[in-house]
């Protein structure tokens, strides 16, 4: 018997229905996390079970072998799926909890134009939020604020940390004098390229355009370069736009492959940060501060000057530890006009309306000179459940 011939249409044709019956499949699947999360409401359970998790995916692993897929493309799969119903479920959880914070449309203010990294974090931070976004690009990381403060935006979106150049000082130093709240954080991979807008070679690159920030992310890659001339921009986007301007090819500039595919920019060489595996860490401010659910994992920030005396930080922290508080963070800050002072910055996974957090402050509040917190917000770093394949 010889086999039915069919044509590259016909097959592709099989191929988008299945894909479109997965995508029916994974609409249910988040429509019974909901379902999930309600019945959590009732019984008062944590939205993430791990334990679940683990059995689920064991069990999905063995009946995948079954059809012939092997373990860690299941694993893979489903641990984005799960990623999804837990910041889904998170997200409705949290608009019920804060009922008039999120508007059917968001104002959102960001560094940069179209493609950069802080308008791909805005993005990506409401894509589970079921907001339609009005986008406002900023110059600068105080305009971002400033435009939340006077009103013109809902909500603001900067870069706080990464895990190669550290921390964002001037973003820290404008969290100190701000009245903004943090209420959500997100984590983006970041992944730099070396874009050009003409067919060219690593050799003929002179020019760099960049964002200092990238600029000190890929400062191993550039040193090896050798003696190459770096313009300032005041964003990753206005890089791109103005070595797509320029059309030469001894300039490029650092940014995110995607995004310089809107600007008709390719990339010469990928994977060019000092590290592997480059994260910046996002917050997002809003006039006012929101409550986070127990149910779900929170994390809050305070700001606190200690007396300047030996140890008085160490009391601090060891606040923390009796209450078993785990901090995530902690950053010091010189106080302008102060000579010698410090501000602390400290993160902790702990939220703030618990009393175990209360308990912790108000010790910290007789220990310190002066004692902000910045905001509790839902922890949305959804780490992955082991399991053995
Ligand atoms: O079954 C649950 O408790 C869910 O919340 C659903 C689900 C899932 O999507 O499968 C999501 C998060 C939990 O950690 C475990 C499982």
């Amino acid at each position: 018997m010889t086999e039915p011939h069919y044509s590259l249409d016909d097959i592709r044709e099989n191929v988008t229905h299945i894909d479109n019956e997965i995508l029916k499949l994974l609409a249910e699947r988040r429509q019974l996390s909901l379902a999930v999360a309600k019945s959590k409401i009732q019984t008062a359970k944590p939205v993430r079970d791990q334990e679940r998790e683990h059995a689920l995916l064991l069990r999905l692993i063995e009946r995948g072998k079954e059809e012939q897929l092997d373990a860690q493309y299941v694993t893979q799969i489903f641990h984005t799926i799960i990623e999804d119903s837990v910041l889904y479920q998170q997200a409705y959880l949290q608009k019920l909890t804060n009922p008039d914070s999120l508007q059917p449309t968001a104002r959102v203010s960001f560094l940069g134009a179209k493609g950069s990294y802080s308008h791909l974090a805005s993005r990506h931070y409401f894509s589970k939020k079921q907001t339609k976004l009005v986008e406002l690009s900023c110059n600068t990381f105080r305009d971002v604020l400033h435009v939340v403060e006077n009103g013109h935006a809902d909500y603001g979106v900067l870069p706080i940390e990464n895990t190669s150049s550290g921390s964002i000082n001037e973003v820290y130093d404008l969290l100190q004098h701000t009245s903004l709240s943090i209420v959500g954080e997100i984590t983006e991979s970041i992944e730099h390229c070396l874009l050009t807008a003409v067919d060219t070679q690593l050799e003929q690159i002179d020019t760099l355009y960049s964002h200092p920030q990238p600029h000190q992310q890929c400062s191993e890659f550039l040193h090896a370069l050798g003696g190459i001339k770096q313009e300032y921009c005041s964003s990753t986007a206005e890089a791109m736009q103005k070595v797509a301007e320029l059309k030469q090819p001894n300039v490029a500039a650092i940014g995110n492959a995607t995004s310089g595919e809107l600007y008709g920019l390719t990339a010469l060489k990928g994977n060019i940060a000092n590290q592997q595996e480059n994260y910046t860490r996002f917050i997002v401010v809003a006039r006012k501060p929101v409550n986070v659910t127990p149910l779900i994992p929170a994390k809050t920030t305070l700001i606190m000057s200690t007396a300047q005396q030996a140890g008085s930080l160490v009391e601090c922290l060891l606040v923390l530890r009796n209450h078993h508080i785990n901090m995530t963070k902690l950053e010091s800050r010189p106080v302008i006009g102060n000579p010698w002072e410090e501000m602390f910055y400290v993160d902790v996974e702990e939220n703030l309306k618990s009393e175990l957090m209360q308990s912790a402050l108000e010790e910290l509040t007789q220990l310190t000179r002066f004692i902000k917190v910045l905001g509790c917000y839902p922890s949305e770093n959804v780490k992955p459940t082991d399991v053995e394949i």
